[in-house]
């Protein structure tokens, strides 16, 4: 496979990933211990809030007040997509009974989950859009408690658009506390007294790690840290929408990936030459979070052929990846591992991230490999059971006596004696294999 490293990253996924994992099992674990004071006292260390947690229905109607109306309206845009693409993935799956063989029923029942935890991310940019991901996806699934949870941005708490489209969105209760202090106390029950049975929603790593500590303990949608973007791109490509696009999510932050896969040198040449003007071109903050993400961690990938290339960015597995390609159909048959895919130059990632419908919590680090972005589904338990009359118990209690003496499991095998006994008085059934196995 000849892959040529245009550009190659110094960084990557597991870059400080030690220190991280450390911060934040001593935060879970002091939280676990001492409850809310230590959750609070970390929200005044870290993001200078010692207001109230919980937040009031004054508070959210005073934040609806600030929020222009044209606002409003592009929320409700984004919310309606969100939730009509939710009810359609929802509806994508159902409730079944099936017969396996005569008399013996087995069915899939799906049952929402009492209490979400929906982190909103809101250190470095007023993430609205992410509200309306999480809360409004966990609605449609019927999740009977829906707690959010997001940054603290000023004296006056959340930023007023993220109240309000964690209100719009369905929000029960919603907690002022961001970063491992937010994730803990949805986790752990605090202020709410109901802990989440699933963390979901973005985060910065100390939060996309706080959540995988967590799991087990309760479900977590997935690994969803810093934005990846990931560009497949041929000669037909034009280089300034590339650029402009990889740049885009840069700016994210000084840990967010972004990769151009190609088979053109001519597009790689014309590419990483704009890419310097176009991040000076920002305003300060996003320039410098987009000029550190792109130095340590932008990568430029030439291979030889469409399928290396294809090969290569399954790898990578991107959390959102762009085609901007000819022969579109060929790509889209033929990559596997991405969270959300952008199917050529007239849609671009921020369209998903901010209001055309499908979820923009996705996997990061890998996680596209075996898991795709925040779905109902996420927040339903895909649960069976079975049912049968006593005919069927005659062959299936025999078959299970039998496998279980296989096993050595006479516990199990007796299960199905007994039930045979009771149902067929004075029959003979063969239920031990005498040949060696
Ligand atoms: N994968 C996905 O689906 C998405 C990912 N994102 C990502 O979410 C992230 C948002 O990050 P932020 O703006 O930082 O907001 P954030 O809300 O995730 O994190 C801010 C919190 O981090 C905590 N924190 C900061 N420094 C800390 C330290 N040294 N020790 C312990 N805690 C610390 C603070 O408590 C603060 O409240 C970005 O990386 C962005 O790329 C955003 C949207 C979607
Ligand atoms: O990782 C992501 O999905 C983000 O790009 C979403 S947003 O741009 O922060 O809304
Ligand atoms: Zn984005």
């Amino acid at each position: 496979m000849a892959i040529d490293y245009y550009k190659k990253a110094e960084k990557n996924a597991s870059t400080g990933y030690d220190q991280t994992q450390e911060i934040v099992s001593r935060m879970l674990a002091e939280i676990e211990a001492d409850g809310e004071a230590k959750a609070k006292e970390y929200c005044q260390k870290l993001d200078g809030w010692e207001g109230d947690v919980v937040v009031s229905r004054e508070q959210i109607e005073a934040a609806k007040a600030k929020v222009p109306e044209q606002l409003k309206a592009d929320i409700q845009f984004a919310y309606e997509r969100v939730s009509r693409f939710a009810a359609a993935q929802r509806d994508s799956i159902r409730e079944f009974e099936t017969e396996l063989s005569p008399g013996l029923f087995a069915g899939q029942k799906l049952i929402p989950m009492e209490t979400a935890g929906c982190y909103v991310p809101g250190g470095r940019y007023a993430h609205i859009a992410s509200a309306i991901m999480s809360v409004a996806t966990a609605r449609t699934a019927g999740v009977k408690n829906v707690i959010a949870c997001s940054v603290p941005r000023d004296e006056n708490g959340i930023h007023p658009a993220i109240l309000y489209a964690m209100d719009l969105a369905g929000a029960d209760t919603i907690l002022q506390m961001g970063g491992v202090q937010g994730i803990a106390s949805m986790a752990f029950g605090l202020f709410t007294g109901k802990p989440a049975d699933i963390l979901v929603g973005p985060g910065n790593r100390f939060v996309a790690e706080a959540k995988r500590q967590l799991f087990g303990r309760c479900g977590i949608d997935m690994f969803a840290g810093p934005t990846e973007i990931g560009i497949i791109a041929d000669d037909s490509a034009d280089p300034h929408i590339v650029a402009t696009d990889l740049v885009g999510q840069a700016e994210h932050g000084p840990d967010s990936p972004a990769w151009l896969f190609t088979t053109s040198r001519a597009l790689a040449d014309a590419v990483s030459e704009r890419i310097p003007g176009l991040i000076a071109d920002l305003p300060e903050t996003q320039s410098k979070a987009a000029d550190a993400a792109w130095r340590d961690y932008g990568e430029i990938v030439i291979c030889d052929s469409r399928e290396e290339v294809v090969e290569v960015s399954d790898r990578y597995a991107s959390e959102h990846l762009e085609l901007q390609v000819e022969d579109l159909d060929w790509w889209v048959a033929k990559l596997t591992s991405y969270g959300s895919l952008f199917v050529g130059e007239e849609t671009t990632v921020a369209f998903g991230d901010k209001c055309s419908g499908t979820n923009h919590i996705l996997p990061t680090k890998g996680a596209a490999r075996y898991t795709g972005g925040l779905c109902a589904q996420k927040f339903l338990k895909i649960v069976t059971y079975q049912r049968q009359s006593r005919e069927a118990t005659r062959d299936v209690a025999a078959t299970t006596a039998r496998l279980s003496r296989c096993e050595g499991m006479e516990g199990h095998a007796r299960t199905g004696d007994v039930r045979l006994a009771k149902y067929y008085p004075g029959e003979h059934f063969d239920l031990v294999i005498d040949e060696e196995v």
